[in-house]
């Protein structure tokens, strides 16, 4: 299982033989002993390379040896005899290097990679340590914080990151083997005493204890994030209403009206829930689009998961009396006041008595849809996030004549198509949308100001979001919110020599988005947005010297001067103004908990998980400093209301700032609507 030959004269090449990956199997271990002690005792070698067959160096510890009877020699002494050898040993390392296949390389004395190869301690996931010198070795060599990182996640780098931290000493495009041959040859007698790495000092860090606490902040975020999804589920309606008192009614048929793009995803999720659906949509051509799209969909998820397709359980419609005796419909159609206020019309007089009509609203008055209805207290909100059977979120939405069975059955119908489902209140954009205004805003004034769109997703991707804001706004489409800013009169044309004003009822405004979307500039869909991707539809963001000339030409004409922006102040404005909003939320009732809002963050808007969530985050930077820093900015820019420290902030710091879960015990005093 491993084998000692001898190649250029002088040096000996144990190759490990236990296809496929060759793991550290018991005879494995007994064959890298055994050719060791050879080559060590040889006169003839004064160098060892390690390589494993077949491009592959090794994958670890045998998994399937794992348990009470585990025999072959221990791997911790195997792993001390190659690293206290007195000739040079090299590893070569190709394909992967993993759990104690890392640390075998880690007790050789040098380490060349080929670039292709992957290496990582992923023992975490098998719910281990790397006890056989990682967690001591590793450290030394790389440092203590890159290390903890590799460690506590699992996380697999590439040969090039591995050679950035100093893992691998030589990363090869070449025959790895011949070139840690060479290399073998090339360090033959040299002293060895600071190439084992056990005999080196673990780094010195000045700030050891503020590393280890950040390590610990994320495990208590986790933590947190692990409770917060579970408590959702425990939700409480204003008027006192509660998971616990509200019986769900059964929801054997559903129906989706509009299948573009929202309808065809949440058709996708109630079949695949094993909920039967009819489908209806207007356009004959959406329709038949949308049966294939569904199909599709169907097809590939079932192959993923090795069951059958759902296809069965759906009926198509373009006629709108086909929702008669469903249990519960789901309307998608365009987000459109009066176009939906009809189609609430016509469900109430269509559908069979008890029906409850949903509405996938992103941001129109649900109270609005529910009067149009003979019974407005079988309407809520079920506002599913793009895609809609990928996302895990669903805000579901309770009027004020919402009934609390109402609200049960569309939790409950979310949690059957396996979505984490929040209870929230009726304001305009509910709660995720709501914040997300804020934190646009800042971007935008940040652009003003002299920042750059990289500038501001930089400092956001560093932080922890999957794509900042800029690029997140090209992905959904700037049209969007364009359309909602020019119904809410705010967008007004800017053109090129008119006169650009910044403030739209006593508030500052950007139009920097609106004159975007005037040069056809709506993101992804059209090939170019904050950023250009080449062609219609394209997906990687490339920096755009339009969008700079834009900026500086836009700050010239209002006589603006640009600023050195850093990161830090980008994650002040940004997120404390989107934690302010959310404080809001809670004072007004609007959200029943600040898990609430954190779930919402986390699984629909990409808030990273070991941050908790907003209001999570709120409380580890410390309330006081949130409040502190929305005063300062509030006070340099009184036009901006957002920055505008709200009551329940001020209270929280006032009674000393306590922990998340002890929010609700303030919240509750002051919270005066619904
Ligand atoms: C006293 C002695 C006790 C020792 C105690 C020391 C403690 C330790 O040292 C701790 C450890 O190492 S724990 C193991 C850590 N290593 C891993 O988690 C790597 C797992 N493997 C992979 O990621 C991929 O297979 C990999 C990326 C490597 C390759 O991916 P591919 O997609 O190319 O191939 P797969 O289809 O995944 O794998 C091919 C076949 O190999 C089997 N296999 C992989 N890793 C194994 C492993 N570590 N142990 C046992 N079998 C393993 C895999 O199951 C598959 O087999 P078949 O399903 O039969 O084809
Ligand atoms: N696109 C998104 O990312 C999100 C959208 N929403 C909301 O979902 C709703 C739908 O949005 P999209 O799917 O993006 O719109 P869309 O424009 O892709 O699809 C709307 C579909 O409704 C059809 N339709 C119009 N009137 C109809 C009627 N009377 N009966 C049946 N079908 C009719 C249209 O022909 C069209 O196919 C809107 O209220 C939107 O605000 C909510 C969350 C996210």
């Amino acid at each position: 299982m491993a084998q000692l030959s001898y190649v250029s004269g002088s040096v000996g090449l144990i190759t490990l033989q236990n296809p496929p990956v060759n793991v550290l199997s018991a005879a494995t271990r007994q064959g890298i002993m055994e050719s060791m002690k050879k080559a060590l005792n040889d006169p003839k070698v004064k160098s060892v390379v390690i390589c494993g067959q077949n491009g592959v160096f090794c994958a670890g510890a045998d998994i399937k040896e794992f348990g009470p009877n585990i025999s072959g020699p221990s791997i911790v002494p195997l792993i001390y005899d190659i690293e206290v050898a007195n000739k040079p040993v090299v590893a070569a390392i190709e394909g992967s290097a993993l759990g104690g296949g890392l640390e075998l390389a880690l007790t050789c004395h040098y380490r060349i990679a080929h670039s292709k190869t992957r290496l990582g301690l992923p023992e975490v996931t098998l719910g281990l340590l790397p006890g056989a010198g990682g967690t001591q070795l590793l450290p030394r060599l790389i440092g203590i914080p890159a290390s903890l990182e590799l460690i506590t996640t699992g996380r697999h780098i590439t040969a090039a990151e591995a050679l950035q931290l100093g893992l691998v000493d030589h990363v090869t495009q070449s025959d790895t083997v011949d070139s840690a041959v060479k290399f073998a040859l090339s360090v033959e007698g040299e002293p060895l005493d600071s190439r084992r790495i056990s005999k080196r000092p673990c780094p010195h860090l000045p700030d050891l204890d503020a590393v280890f606490e950040a390590v610990m902040q994320k495990a208590r975020a986790l933590q947190y994030s692990f409770f917060a999804q579970r408590a959702v589920g425990r939700w409480s309606m204003p008027s006192g209403a509660s998971w616990n008192t509200s019986k769900a009614r059964p929801v054997h048929r559903a129906a989706v009206l509009g299948l573009g793009t929202m309808g065809r995803g949440i058709t996708v999720a109630l079949a695949q829930a094993g909920v039967s659906v009819v489908a209806v949509e207007i356009q004959e051509k959406q329709l038949n689009e949308a049966r294939e799209h569904v199909y599709a969909t169907l097809e590939r998820g079932a192959q993923q998961s090795g069951v059958s397709p759902s296809c069965a359980n759906i009926t198509y419609s373009h006629d709108i009396q086909a929702v008669a005796d469903v249990d519960l419909v789901i309307e998608a159609v365009l987000e459109d006041l009066s176009l939906k206020e009809k189609v609430f019309q016509q469900l109430s007089a269509i559908c069979k008595p008890g029906t409850l009509l949903c509405s996938n609203t992103s941001s129109l008055d649900l109270n609005c849809l529910a009067s149009q209805t003979k019974n407005p207290e079988l309407v809520v909100g079920m506002h599913f996030f793009a895609p809609a059977h990928v996302m895990k979120l669903l805000e579901v939405v309770y009027g004020s004549k919402s009934s609390p069975e109402a609200v049960a059955t569309a939790m409950q119908l979310g949690k059957k198509m396996g979505k984490i489902s929040v209870a929230v209140g009726n304001c305009r954009g509910f709660v995720g949308n709501r914040m997300l205004k804020p934190y646009i805003e800042q971007s935008y004034f940040l652009l003003e100001e002299g920042a750059t769109p990289e500038l501001v997703d930089k400092a956001l991707e560093e932080f922890g979001f999957p794509m900042g804001v800029f690029r997140m706004s090209d992905l959904s489409g700037l049209d969007v919110g364009w359309r909602v800013r020019k119904e809410d009169g705010l967008a007004e044309p800017v053109g090129t020599s008119g006169q650009i004003t910044r403030l739209r009822g006593g508030r500052r405004y950007s139009p920097l988005g609106d004159i975007l979307c005037e040069h056809g500039r709506f993101g992804q869909k059209t090939g170019l947005g904050w950023y250009q991707y080449g062609r219609p539809g394209g997906r990687v963001a490339k920096s755009d010297p339009w969008v700079f000339n834009l900026l500086e030409e836009y700050r010239a004409r209002l006589g603006l001067t640009a600023r050195p922006i850093d990161q830090q102040e980008v994650l002040e404005r940004c997120l404390y103004s989107l934690i302010n909003e959310g404080l809001c939320i809670l004072e007004e009732g609007f959200a029943s908990s600040p898990e609430d809002i954190d779930v919402i963050y986390v699984f629909g808007y990409g808030w990273p998980k070991h941050r908790g969530g907003p209001m999570f985050y709120a409380s580890m930077v410390g309330l006081a400093t949130v409040l502190e820093r929305l005063d300062h900015y509030y006070r340099s820019n009184p036009d901006v209301p957002s920055l505008k420290p709200c009551k329940l902030l001020r209270q929280l710091v006032a009674s000393g700032s306590p922990p998340v879960h002890k929010w609700k015990e303030i919240t509750k005093k002051i919270q005066n609507r619904l």
